[in-house]
């Protein structure tokens, strides 16, 4: 057996081509426009090619595109500050602060500081607890884009067993709580699970959100699986490039599995189109318009 390959680059783009379309629809109908902020501190390589993506195709879709560069050494207040003047701001609906932050940052303070209806990633805890209790949220964007490639290869969710590995506040945790809203058994295991093979053994549902290159091998698989590979890790390769795997060797699950999302082009281009999905409805919310169905 071997597993169909879940194209998120494709899917990805049909989403972005609707969130285009419904941009267009508002600037037509309303004379409204859309507006994402992005903020990058540091100059991280990897979060700039996640930036320079987000960027483009937010541009791309006709939003309104800000982009805001600190240095590493900024001080919490200042960050604070950029907050503080895209909450005020009009013509800016939602806001990401791009992660990790540098050491002197307190991650929470500054998440916290987002008016949650511009949180777009889904990040604040007023979002996270509205998702949790069931009521309407901003859904945080990489969650969101794996139950999106789930339901269109699977259908209804009920019942199945999903085992998440990784806890982190911004994809493990969320991702348990939506799989859990879609009726799976939900299993959430990291770097204190005992027997982590067996316990992915019993998945239906596998995703990976872990941040070691192919830690999942290909036998810890249940034959017809579908896994979802979160990981986004640079590695050396063998001609001395670095290239970029998951943290499932493909390879081996591919063998194994139903389906698979592959690394790069599958979660990740998700993840993106998710967030200009998130800037439209959060924008619509803002201006008490319906978001338009085209
Ligand atoms: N494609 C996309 O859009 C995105 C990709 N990513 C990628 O996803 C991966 C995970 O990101 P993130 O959640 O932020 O990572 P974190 O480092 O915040 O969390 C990693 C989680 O994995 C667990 N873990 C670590 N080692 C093991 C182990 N040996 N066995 C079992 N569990 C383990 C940790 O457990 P514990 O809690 O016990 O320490 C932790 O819960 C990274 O590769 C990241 O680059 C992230 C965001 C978006
Ligand atoms: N506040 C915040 N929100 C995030 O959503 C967030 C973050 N911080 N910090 C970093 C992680 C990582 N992340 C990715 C998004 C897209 C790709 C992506 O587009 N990947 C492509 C191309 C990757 C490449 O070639 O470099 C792919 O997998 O095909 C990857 C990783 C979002 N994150
Ligand atoms: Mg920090």
């Amino acid at each position: 057996m071997t597993a169909e390959i879940i194209d998120g680059k494709a899917f990805a783009e049909t989403v972005k081509a609707r969130v285009g379309r419904q941009v267009e629809a508002l600037k037509k109908n309303h004379d409204f426009t859309p507006g994402l902020a992005v903020v990058l501190v540091g100059e991280d390589p990897a979060s700039q090619v996640y930036v320079r993506n987000k960027n483009k195709s937010t541009v791309a879709a006709g939003m309104k595109s800000e982009e805001i560069r600190l240095a590493d050494t900024v001080s919490e207040e200042e960050v604070l500050a950029v907050v503080h003047r895209l909450n005020d701001d009009p013509t800016i609906h939602g806001i990401l602060v791009q992660l990790p932050l540098p050491k002197q940052v307190d991650e929470m303070a500054v998440l916290d500081a987002i008016n949650p209806e511009k949180d777009v990633d889904g990040f604040h805890v007023i979002n996270t607890g509205r998702q949790a209790v069931g009521l309407p949220a901003m859904v945080p964007c990489t969650p969101l884009g794996c139950i999106m490639m789930l339901k269109d290869r699977l259908g209804d969710l009920s019942g199945l067993n999903a085992v998440v590995v990784g806890r982190s506040n911004i994809v493990g945790k969320p991702m348990a709580s939506l799989l859990l809203a879609e009726n799976c058994t939900v299993t959430i295991a990291h770097s204190r699970t005992k027997d982590l093979p067996a316990v992915v053994r019993g998945a239906d549902i596998v995703v990976a959100a872990v941040g070691r290159p192919e830690m999942v091998r290909g036998d810890w698989i249940k034959p017809g699986a579908t896994v979802i590979d979160v990981g986004i890790n640079r590695i050396e390769g063998e001609n001395g490039k670095t290239r970029l795997v998951g943290d499932v060797a493909f390879d081996e699950a591919k063998a194994v599995a139903g389906a698979i999302t592959p690394v790069p082009g599958g979660v990740g281009p998700m993840t993106i189109a998710c967030l200009l999905a998130n800037t439209v409805t959060a924008a619509c919310r803002q201006a008490g318009l319906e978001e338009p169905q085209v």
